[in-house]
């Protein structure tokens, strides 16, 4: 068998595609998931030596309710909890079976799903959250209202009460959260990680310490003695867009091919990774050979936070 995490009771991926692009405004981000299949995910990673399952979510669209009125500023609030409730249980199930989750989003507001998933079945988790962006807007706090930009204040338990959102529990504490690739946050956003602590690590950071620094640091904070199961939520937009440029908030600046890859491996290695979601790749953006890039970079992170690179 191939480089797995102690916490898995086989090796068995369950690969759970989530065609939703109802956290932000741009079509398309739906396609994400059936693309990366086509590119030949799921062949790929049984390469590797993993049995894999694939539910796709085809029908989410049957969720989306007749009547969707913005509601304490978030756009689309009851179609978004609608879907990563639904979704939050296939990922507990999985995970709770001991498989290791690979979630292909779709928006990052999916992630309400994989971190509500994986920390129900992990309590003593911790989360790498790789994104140019930090994710932390809460209700009050948005500018844009698209819930893509807010799953982890609904995470963290620092979202002012949205009565759409009861069902998402505060399963994340703040000091299991870090960041990696952040270069674009909203002020409203600053202020929430400074007063909360929440160790980032800005592409700043990535520029002073190296990538391989920067990896061990988040580790040593989320997971000082390297016992504790990982999340890994890697929105592709962290990433430079000259690397993947087919996503709905593109930041210049970002993660090379190889620091991407990096920070997929070297998790990988710890031995600990039990859950990742591979989000924002929108395949109707820019021109056919810039989706070609993206798909190809979806499927070769998620590959490598399945033993690839690692002898
Ligand atoms: N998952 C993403 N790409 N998020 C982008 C969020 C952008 C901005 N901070 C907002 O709240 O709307
Ligand atoms: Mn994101
Ligand atoms: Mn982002």
């Amino acid at each position: 068998m191939t480089q797995t995490s102690k916490f898995l009771k086989s090796s068995a991926v369950s690969v759970i595609g989530v065609p939703f692009s109802g956290g932000q405004p741009r079509g398309g981000v739906d396609q994400g998931p059936v693309r990366l299949v086509e590119f030949g995910l799921l062949n790929q990673i049984e390469e590797l030596g993993w049995s894999v399952e694939y539910e796709g979510n085809e029908n989410i669209e049957s969720l989306r309710p007749k009547e969707d009125p913005d509601a304490f500023n978030l756009k689309q609030p009851k179609y978004v909890s609608a879907v990563t409730e639904h979704v939050s249980k296939q990922i507990y199930n999985a995970a709770k079976e001991g498989k290791f989750v690979l979630t292909l989003g779709g928006d990052h507001s999916v992630a309400l799903a994989t971190v509500s998933g994986v920390f129900g079945a992990y309590p003593n988790a911790c989360l790498i959250w790789v994104d140019a962006h930090a994710d932390i807007n809460t209700p009050a706090s948005t500018d844009s209202g698209n819930i893509h930009g807010c799953p982890l204040s609904f995470l963290t338990g620092i979202a002012d009460h949205h009565p759409d959102f009861d069902w998402v529990q505060p399963l994340l504490k703040t000091d299991r959260l870090t960041y990696i690739g952040l270069r674009d946050i909203d002020e409203a956003e600053k202020k929430i990680i400074r007063d909360l602590n929440i160790k980032a690590f800005s592409m700043h950071h990535v520029d002073k310490y190296g990538i391989g620094k920067v990896v061990d640091m988040a580790l040593d904070h989320v997971n000082p003695n390297r016992d504790l199961p990982i999340h890994l939520s890697f929105d592709v937009d962290a990433l430079d867009p000259s690397v993947a440029p087919s996503t709905g908030t593109p930041v210049r600046g970002g993660l090379t091919f190889r620091e991407g890859h990096y920070i997929c491996e070297a998790i990988a290695e710890t031995g600990l990774l039990v859950a990742t979601d591979i989000m924002e790749v929108n395949p109707t953006l820019e021109d056919s050979h810039a989706v070609y890039q993206t798909v190809q970079v979806g499927c070769s992170l998620a590959r490598c936070c399945l033993g690839e690179g690692l002898l």
